[in-house]
């Protein structure tokens, strides 16, 4: 039974990939209930299943097997189009590679999925959460013409603007130096604690995992050990 009070509730989870003759088992049984506002690091060595993971618990990929509810729908049983439905304005999503729309300012990134979701002051507040993370001056740049740690700081401000329940992040600091890196932690952090959302970050930075409430190793496909501070 998975539990309903959880914001992630996921009950032999199983992700198999490949073809038939030759199927590769990512997942292999996976059991997790994240608590709403609970900050959640996952780490695990290369190939393990982090991201495949993360993919699945976002609504990126659809598992093959087992049970998962996220913020009580049940995202097993979704088609893609509902499940892109089901994630509009409830997750956010911040990857290593920045992921911006190339062709976009730093404005139009942020507030182009809250208009898609029918938000009618998404400008507004795609500025007002621009403002937050210290980019201001930077609204009507191209992603090309910010620095990396910039551009992160757009992506923070993309996942984090719709007011998500769920943040989901892979490796956020990986492509940074150390001292923008630690920054750009702060700021998610900061920004979690204020929205009060959830929060899930693949890292393999122990600092990082240290300021979490809990640390999940994978390994192999399954969790490995799940420490709660
Ligand atoms: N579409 C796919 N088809 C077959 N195998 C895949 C597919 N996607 C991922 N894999 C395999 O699944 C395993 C888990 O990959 P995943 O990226 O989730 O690991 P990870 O723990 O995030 O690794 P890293 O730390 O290197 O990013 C790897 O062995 C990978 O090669």
């Amino acid at each position: 039974m998975t539990n309903s009070q959880a914001a992630i509730s996921a009950r032999n989870l199983t992700l198999t990939l490949g073809t038939a003759e030759a199927p590769v088992e990512i997942l292999r049984g996976v059991d997790l209930d994240v608590m709403p506002g609970e900050t959640l690091a996952l780490l695990g060595p290369s190939g393990s299943g982090k991201s495949s993971l993360m993919a699945v618990l976002s609504g990126l990929e659809r598992a093959t097997g087992g049970t998962l509810e996220v913020a009580g729908q049940d995202f097993v049983g979704m088609d893609e189009d509902a499940l892109a439905h089901a994630r509009r304005g409830r997750i956010g999503i911040v990857l290593q590679a920045f992921h911006l729309l190339p062709t976009m300012t730093a404005q139009e990134n942020v507030a182009t999925p809250m208009e898609l979701s029918g938000e009618s002051d998404a400008q507004g507040r795609a500025r007002a959460e621009l403002e937050v993370v210290g980019l201001v001056h930077r609204l009507d740049h191209y992603p090309q013409q910010l620095s990396g740690g910039e551009q992160q700081r757009v992506a923070i401000a993309r996942a984090i603007a719709p007011r998500p329940d769920l943040i989901f992040a892979d490796e956020p600091t990986g492509n940074l130096d150390a001292a923008t890196g630690h920054e750009i932690v702060d700021l998610l952090f900061a920004r979690r604690a204020e929205t009060g959302a959830t929060l899930l970050v693949i890292t393999h930075d122990p600092e990082l995992a240290k300021q979490c409430d809990r640390v999940i190793q994978l390994g192999d496909g399954v969790i490995a050990s799940d420490t709660k501070r």
